[in-house]
């Protein structure tokens, strides 16, 4: 299983180019941070590897990737509804009984250090909380390739720890998960790292 780019070049219709000649493999069990300054083209890439957006130029190989799961910056959840029942959905509709999904839920919450937000109406989290139950339930509906866009983007510092605590076990069970990040702390949590400013350059040459 790998998830491989070559050659990728992208621009918005007639303004420049953000990146060309990117070329680049991602393997299981690995976290890759893509950085870059804003406006560099990371959720574009994103985009591009989830199939949502053709590149102009180049090719994306999924090779064994099933499922592909992104987690956007901004949490959503459903108000009145417990964290655990976010994160139960996906092995509810996988097809697993309920009890079966709230147990295999639970376990996901205490690996995110959300055990004692269980209960409790997603409405009442904090901005910290409901980022990683985000994390969780991406992990929950089990995609080979997990994409997640600037999660640490509207926390403070200390939060922002919270998050990068536990991105190390996004990756668990042989997953390969992109970031898009510009915090720091974020790209230093990752295993890997792929800056954009590199392709950017490329760009210009051109
Ligand atoms: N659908 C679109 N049509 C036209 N321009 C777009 C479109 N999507 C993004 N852009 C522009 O392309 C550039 C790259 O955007 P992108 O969101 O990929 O960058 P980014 O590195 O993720 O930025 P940030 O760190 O601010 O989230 C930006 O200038 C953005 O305004």
């Amino acid at each position: 299983m790998r998830v491989e780019v070559q050659g990728l070049g992208h621009r918005y219709g007639d303004n420049p180019w953000l990146f060309r000649e990117l070329s680049a493999a991602f393997l299981p069990e690995r976290t890759y941070a893509l950085t870059g300054p804003s406006g560099s083209g990371k959720s574009t890439l994103l985009s591009i590897i989830a199939g949502w957006e053709a590149p102009d130029e180049g090719a994306v190989n999924l090779e064994g990737i099933k499922k592909v799961n992104w987690v956007f910056q901004s949490p959503h959840g459903m108000p009145q509804r417990s964290a655990l029942d976010h994160v139960a959905h996906p092995y509810l509709v996988s097809g697993m009984t309920v009890r079966d999904a709230e147990v295999a839920a639970m376990s996901l919450l205490v690996s995110f250090q959300l055990a004692h937000t269980a209960e409790r109406a997603f409405s009442s989290l904090s901005g910290g909380e409901a980022q990683r139950l985000m994390l969780a339930r991406g992990v929950a509906a089990d995609p080979q390739l997990l994409l997640v866009d600037e999660p640490t983007a509207q926390l403070d510092h200390a939060t922002a720890r919270q998050i990068n605590d536990i991105i190390g076990q996004l990756a668990a069970g042989g997953r390969i998960v992109l970031i898009a990040t510009h915090d720091a702390s974020t790209r230093d949590a990752c295993t890997d790292h792929l800056d954009l400013t590199q392709f950017a350059f490329a760009a210009e040459r051109s």
